[in-house]
């Protein structure tokens, strides 16, 4: 059981939406479920959409038994989860609505229990909604807010919504939340790195030629296509969650685990990127769009048919990024990140580099380290091994595999339980800092500029994305993880 936490509310603005429904809502259970969510805590969900305690409850009640199996649904537990979930009707943006609704649920809260309003709604609105608290008199010394990425839309928005949140929150009130640094597995790459020498010792460009990191997903844009078709691939994956994941990587080890010492650090790699020009872009940057193709051996319509519209929109992305420090010299950092391509799967793969010389006549491949974050939470080590016959030495990669499930028996929690969580713990080591968030964003921007001019190129749905993605690996002589030996 986890470490039960003294009673609280949560405010969720856009608790009609997608995010609410499918991530937010099962996570809150999946918290009481386990004694995090003590009685007496309350989940308010605030929608401009008409609607009341019991009709708010029907529908949290059939997403939880849409996105948690049923043997994790015991009825009793569902129930008394429904009961600590309320509604207010409110657009939140505005700052003539009629907040009495909202004012009157905290009318008799002690000014020390903690509320949380986390912002499941469009970024554009962070601002308003955040003002319209503060005028209300709801931003305590206890509250905090969390925004979800992304924070804006190019480096000068975010700068805008950081500005603006900010006059009304403290930066310690402030949670900017990106759900891949609550994944067990990206957490855990903390562990592996400072608490094993092992690793640590070889984490550098004397040990490390290349590494890579992958979001593949196999679903299209489906029912986000509003909002996609405005965002991308570079600014929905690789801005944030793919930028924090390769901080996580590349950082120095950070002086403690306290949030500063962590944020110092990733800041630091962020701010070491070779910038990315914009005559760079079209060597090491490749934009995508799928077109139709199979999945599953099914035909899919490709992303403008399923739009309706033709669109400049890219679905994948793939660049080659530096970290100009001492540690990484000039190690290419592969980041790639797409849709409709053919398995969903999260990973960070290390190359190591090849021994200085070699005895073996046939010492084809170079240990490779593969950090699986989704699915099959684990890693992966491929060593040259002998190849067990009378003939001769022959070596063969064999993989030393550990599975994170099976060696710790028990359900890898969803990346939200932890991150929400964390908020009410007030921890904000798994959060981004708005200095990290507008210096990536800093880093991006080059790319999206060039982006301006020319159109993605397109791949078959079902396939790694186009094909100039292989071309800039071949380039450096390299490969991507799914073509290597
Ligand atoms: N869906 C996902 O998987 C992910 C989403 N996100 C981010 O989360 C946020 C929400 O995404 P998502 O749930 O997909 O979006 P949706 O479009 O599904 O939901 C938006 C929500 O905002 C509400 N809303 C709109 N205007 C107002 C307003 N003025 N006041 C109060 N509520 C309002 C809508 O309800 P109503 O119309 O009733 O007001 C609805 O509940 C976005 O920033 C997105 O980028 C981040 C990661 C993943
Ligand atoms: O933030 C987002 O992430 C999901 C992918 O998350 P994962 O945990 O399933 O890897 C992505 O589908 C979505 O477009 C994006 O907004």
């Amino acid at each position: 059981m986890a470490t039960p936490l003294e009673p609280f509310d949560y405010v969720v603005f856009g608790a009609t939406g997608d995010l609410t429904m499918r991530k937010l809502l099962p996570a809150l259970y999946w918290r009481y479920r386990d004694g995090q969510m003590p009685k007496g805590a309350r989940v308010i969900g605030t929608a401009r959409s008409a609607l009341d305690d019991a009709a708010f409850r029907d529908r949290a009640r059939d997403a939880l038994g849409k996105f948690i199996k049923p043997a994790d649904l015991d009825p009793a537990q569902l129930a008394e989860f429904l009961d600590m979930v309320f509604y207010v009707s409110l657009d939140g943006a505005k700052a003539d609505a009629d907040w009495s609704a909202m004012k009157a649920v905290f009318a008799d809260a002690p000014p020390e229990r903690v509320r949380v309003f986390y912002l499941a709604t469009s970024p554009e609105l962070y601002g308003d909604i955040c003002r319209n608290l503060s005028d209300q008199g709801l931003v305590t010394p206890a509250a905090r807010v969390v925004l979800e990425k992304p924070i804006g839309h190019d480096l000068e928005s975010a700068r805008q919504i950081n500005d603006s949140v900010g006059q009304y929150f403290a930066e310690t009130q402030i949670f900017r939340i990106d759900h891949y640094l609550g994944k067990e597995t990206v957490q855990n790459l903390i562990a592996l790195r400072f608490a094993n020498p092992v690793f640590e010792r070889l984490w550098d460009s004397d040990a490390i030629s290349s590494v890579q990191i992958t979001a593949a997903e196999t679903v299209g844009v489906e029912s986000r296509a509003a909002y996609y078709d405005h965002s991308g691939a570079l600014r929905d994956m690789i801005q944030n969650h793919l930028l924090q994941v390769m901080c996580l990587v590349a950082m120095e080890p950070p002086a403690s685990l306290a949030s500063e010492d962590v944020h110092i650090e990733k800041l630091k790699v962020l701010h070491a990127l070779k910038p990315i020009t914009p005559g760079d872009v079209g060597q090491v940057v490749v934009r995508g769009q799928y077109a139709s193709g199979e999945m599953d051996g099914k035909p899919v319509p490709g992303y403008v048919e399923e739009l309706g519209h033709d669109s400049n929109t890219e679905t994948f992305v793939a660049l080659r990024a530096e970290v100009h420090s001492w540690r990484w010299g000039s190690v290419p950092f592969y980041l790639r990140s797409g849709k409709r391509l053919p398995n969903k799967v999260s990973e960070i793969v290390i190359t190591f580099r090849r021994p200085p010389w070699s005895i073996f006549p046939n010492l084809s491949e170079p240990n490779k380290l593969v950090i699986r974050l989704q699915p099959e939470e684990g890693i992966e080590l491929s060593i040259m091994s002998k190849d067990p016959t009378p003939d001769g030495m022959t070596l063969r990669p064999a993989d030393i595999d550990i599975s994170f499930e099976k060696a710790f028996g028990r359900r890898y929690p969803d990346a939200y339980e932890r991150l929400l969580m964390d908020t009410v713990r007030g921890d904000s080591v798994l959060f981004m800092r708005r200095a990290e968030v507008e210096a990536a964003w800093t880093w991006v921007q080059p790319i999206l500029d060039a982006w301006k001019h020319g159109s993605p190129k397109p791949y078959k749905a079902g396939t790694w994305g186009p094909e100039a993605a292989r071309a800039m690996l071949d380039a450096d002589n390299r490969r991507w993880h799914e073509d290597m030996g």
